[in-house]
């Protein structure tokens, strides 16, 4: 929809705020309202279609059920209109604009707005009620282009976006091989701290001891073999953004450790008394599930908390065949270049068996399984029998989703045997043919004790 067809309804308890933005909008936009009172919004909108209401997150104690701005927006949403909500909240309110994010609202603009953002904004925020995809269509991480074309990947393009610039700390939930290392790198890409570090650490493959040494740093002398002073991650991701991989899998005491340093906003050295402060953006991933996460036997509650201002969930790639052609094409001409064939073009049948797979190892298989296709084929015409699926791969069509946990657990532990055993124990080759990460690998051999 186009500004000048546009119906706004703006709410706000500041006469002055109504006022600048009637003067604003008024000469932009088919028809502005405002009203100081939010209890008339049923009523506003029953009468008018609006497009989109503009609402301010803080009145003045009308309703006492925590924020106003949260209730008024679920209000909104309740009545099923297709009206879109943008929230006006102050700067110091934006974690709170991200939970609005999260129940539903549109965007939100922080005051005091530049006049030329809040145009933006409104423009956007039309624009994707014309196309659910609205304008992006991938990011880029670093060098590489984050496909997909799903629903579920635009939304999820949409929340980096969005999240990016803030100093929001944000949890990636997803299964291995999701894209979860390229989302953290998109969120930093996009922030305003992209010239300064991205420090990544796969927290979960730290030992005890590594753990505090490698995030906190030490000190010459602190323990046997501190010969030298060193910086820990933390230190070396001061103003940047640090990304802690793999954060499901630290224990209870390495949690609290965690949780001290991310207080305190400081990190004392082993071996030191001073503490150094630290200003850093974080972002952890894991693969494990909400609802592990929220295990207070496994998992910290207040560490939960500090960690996932937003989260962003990846779906796996079984949950989203749209994605399967886009990445296939992608991958394809990725391989064919590095090892310099021509192009491909593909046979019937060869997409369709892709999409037939299951893949436990999400993204990261399908590369792989399309790397060893273009290696293999001669000729320029790729085959469905040229997708050859490894034993973990095979053993994994999608009719095989419902066993259970029990069978699934016994169907990896096999799989990683057989792995292992053709690659001779090598680590790196069988993570590789695996689909999952050395760390991921190396975990999985210590909780199948093999
Ligand atoms: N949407 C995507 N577009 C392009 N490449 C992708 C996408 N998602 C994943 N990949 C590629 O798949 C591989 C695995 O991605 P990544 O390492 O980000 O996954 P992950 O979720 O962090 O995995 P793990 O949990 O095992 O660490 C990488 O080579 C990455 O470049």
């Amino acid at each position: 929809m186009v500004l000048r067809k546009a119906s706004i309804l703006v709410i706000d308890d500041d006469a002055d705020i109504l006022t600048a933005l009637r003067l604003l909008l008024k000469p932009l936009v088919k028809e502005v309202v405002t009203d100081k009172n939010p209890n008339n919004i049923n009523s506003l909108l029953t009468k008018t279609a609006f497009d989109i209401v503009i609402l301010d997150m803080n009145f003045n104690g009308l309703v006492n059920t925590g924020n106003e701005g949260i209730f008024w927006l679920n209000k909104i949403k309740s009545l099923n209109t297709e009206t879109s909500v943008i929230l006006m909240t102050a700067y110091a309110d934006i974690d709170l604009a991200i939970r609005g994010l999260k129940e539903g609202a549109s965007d939100f603009l922080v005051k005091p707005w530049k006049n030329e953002k809040f145009i933006e904004t409104i423009n956007t925020v039309l624009g994707k009620k014309r196309t659910k995809s609205g304008k992006i269509k991938h990011l880029n991480a670093n060098s590489t282009r984050i496909i997909g074309e799903s629903d579920v990947m635009i939304d999820v393009f949409v929340k980096i976006k969005k999240v990016a610039p803030t100093e929001a700390n944000v949890l990636v939930l997803g299964e291995n091989g999701t894209g979860k290392d390229l989302i953290a790198r998109a969120l930093h890409d996009n922030s305003n701290r992209k010239n300064q570090p991205f420090v990544k650490v796969d927290v979960g493959a730290l030992t005890a001891s590594l753990f505090e040494s490698e995030l906190f740093g030490y000190k010459k002398g602190a323990f046997t073999d501190a010969r030298e002073d060193r910086k820990g991650l933390f230190e070396a991701a001061d103003t940047g953004t640090l990304f802690l991989d793999e954060i499901g899998n630290i224990n209870l005491n390495q949690q609290a450790k965690l949780l001290t340093v991310l207080q305190n906003r400081q990190v004392t050295p082993l071996g030191s008394n001073t503490p150094i402060p630290i200003d850093i953006r974080l972002i952890c991933a894991t693969n494990f599930d909400p609802k592990t996460l929220s295990d207070e036997k496994k998992f910290r509650k207040d560490l939960v908390y500090r960690i996932n201002t937003v989260d962003i969930v990846v779906p796996p790639l079984r949950e989203r065949d749209t994605d399967i052609t886009k990445l296939t094409k992608h991958f394809i001409s990725v391989y064919a270049e590095k090892y310099n064939k021509n192009s491909f073009s593909l046979d019937t049948g060869f997409i369709s068996k892709l999409k037939q797979h299951s893949f436990p190892g999400n993204v990261r298989e399908l590369q792989y399984i399309l790397e060893r296709a273009v290696i293999m084929t001669d000729g320029d015409v790729l085959k469905a029998d040229d997708l050859v699926f490894s034993s973990i791969e095979s053993s994994s069509t999608k009719s095989h989703i419902g066993n259970s946990s029990h069978n699934l657990n016994e169907l990896e532990k096999n799989a990683i045997l057989t792995v292992l055993e053709k690659n001779k124990g090598n680590i790196s080759k069988s993570a590789k043919e695996l689909g999952i990460t050395r760390a991921a690998l190396y975990r999985r051999i210590e909780k199948y004790e093999l």
